[in-house]
């Protein structure tokens, strides 16, 4: 079982969650690194209390990450650029034309070339050489990299999360329910685009952007920021991350001429019993509705068509981790419990798959059913861009790792065009408001030694990425045919 002669094999990572660790490398001006830091959340248990200045250290370890990397056969990773790093104070000032529709939508930010020279003088240049030189060291080796702008974080002077959960969102720096936040990402992308143009093959312009409004104002439980329960802000913080990828989207081109995508948090969502219009409906609605406008400037909810918002997506990261079942009552999806995401952690599912230490299922058919329905949505070139397990013993991914290649095989295979499959992720690293308790890591870190030790999955990693496909002695290890 082969991939294609350039497929791209190796792994994703996140600025906040892997860099700091190394004294000198934290980063205090985010919104998520003082709501990790905030006494209330860790006293109401909304984080771990672990904190981020305690990772693993690639700031200053990366060069030992990527010999790790050649050694395991990795030819691509998925890195960030952390967005507080480079302007930790406003760029507010550096005044660009935003052209608005008859509704006030933005339709146009044109950062220009005399804008990216003003963003330049605002920016820590410390940090915009240190990546520049954290990703020459990967690109140098002849290797492939794609550079994502976005994971999550966003500086303080746009978000201060603390403050809003106090005070509401109509007297703190409210992030992405202000769209000002558009016109701040439009320049930050620009600039990175003029600035770090040479380095990667393709762009992202954020990853799951979904999860940062759903886990910030519906499940707030989950410990994200800013813990605010709204479904109007939800809405109106995914209206302006849409609008912010297709304006950042706009002005990356700008200055590159390579691909730019989005990366995605998909789960595939399996229908057990009920009827199939009613589901493809939902589906539409829930899962699809960023992607739909982003690809075609309409969805199933706002048929009226944007053109500014349509033919931005060169290409899709792809996040997939396990489903979600459901059944339709009353024309209503009602989702099961036991399955999917909502496992018992170390147990096992209704359909008899193990579940994760976090409580996701094992459920490998479900990214290629996924991988094949998004490609006859889309059209586009997609990028398996986060799989992985929290597998502390590293019990399931062995298998886990096989079985979700050769879902990626068997769709290549069939001629859909999946150009990589990167594993979340290389080494053990901080789970976000779980800290370091979810261990998701090929490599195990000490993290008081920040030693790396290859777990055996690194092993079967390695045969598969050396060998460019499932090599024949390792087949006995996939779940599913
Ligand atoms: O949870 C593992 C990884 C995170 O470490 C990544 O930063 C993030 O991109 C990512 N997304 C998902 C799937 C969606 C999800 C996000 C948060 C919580 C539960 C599910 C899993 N993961």
């Amino acid at each position: 079982m082969k991939f294609p002669k350039d497929f791209m094999i190796g792994y994703s990572s996140s600025p906040f969650q892997f860099e700091a660790g190394i004294p000198g490398s934290e980063d205090p001006n985010s919104d998520w690194w003082v709501w990790v830091h905030d006494p209330e959340n860790t006293a109401a248990g909304l984080v771990s209390g672990d904190l981020p200045e305690n990772g693993p250290g690639y700031w200053n370890l990366y060069k030992n990450d990527h010999d790790l990397a050649e050694k395991l056969g990795v030819n691509t990773i998925r890195v960030g650029v952390e967005w507080s790093r480079i302007f930790p104070k406003p760029t507010f000032n550096v005044k660009v034309p935003v052209e608005r529709d008859e509704n006030g939508s933005i339709v146009h930010v044109d950062v220009d070339d005399k804008a990216v020279e003003r963003l330049d003088e605002l920016a820590n240049k410390e940090a915009v050489n240190h990546y520049v030189e954290m990703y020459k060291d990967w690109v140098e080796r002849g290797r492939k990299l794609i550079l994502n702008l976005y994971h999550w974080p966003l500086p303080l002077w746009l978000h201060n999360p603390i403050m809003v959960r106090r005070m509401g969102p109509d007297r703190a720096p409210s992030g992405w329910l202000n769209e000002e936040s558009v016109v701040e990402f439009a320049k930050y992308a620009a600039y990175i685009a003029w600035k770090m143009g040479e380095l990667p093959v393709m762009w992202s312009t954020m990853n799951e952007p979904n999860v940062v409004y759903e886990q910030g104002y519906m499940f707030v439980k989950g410990g994200f920021p800013p813990g605010y329960l709204s479904f109007e802000a939800a809405d109106k913080a995914r209206r302006n991350m849409i609008q912010a990828h297709a304006r950042a989207y706009d002005n990356i081109k700008r200055f590159s001429k390579k691909p730019v995508g989005l990366i995605y948090a998909f789960q595939w969502f399996e229908l057990l019993e009920g009827p199939a219009e009613v589901f493809d409906k939902f589906k539409s609605s829930k899962l699809y509705y960023f992607t739909d406008i982003v690809s075609k400037g309409s969805s199933i909810i706002n048929a009226e068509y944007r053109r500014d918002l349509a033919n931005r997506l060169d290409w899709l990261g792809v996040n997939y981790y396990s489903r979600l079942v459901y059944k339709i009552v009353d024309d209503k999806p009602i989702i099961l419990h036991g399955y999917g995401f909502l496992c018992t952690p170390g147990g096992i599912s209704p359909a008899e798959n193990p579940c994760s230490d976090f409580g996701w299922e094992v459920y490998p058919e479900g990214l290629y059913l996924l991988l094949k329905e998004l490609y006859n949505r889309y059209g586009v070139d997609l990028i398996v861009t986060e799989n992985g397990v929290s597998d502390s013993r590293d019990a399931l991914r062995p298998a886990y790792l096989v079985s979700h290649v050769y879902s990626v095989w068997k769709a290549v295979n069939e001629g859909i065009p999946v150009k990589g499959y990167l594993h979340w992720s290389l080494t053990d690293n901080y789970e976000w408001a779980q800290g370091f308790r979810q261990k998701f890591g090929l490599v195990m870190v000490d993290f008081k030694t920040k030693k790396r030790y290859l777990r055996p999955s690194a092993l079967v990693f390695r045969e598969i990425a050396t060998h460019n496909g499932i090599p024949d002695e390792l087949q006995h290890l996939t779940l599913i045919q």
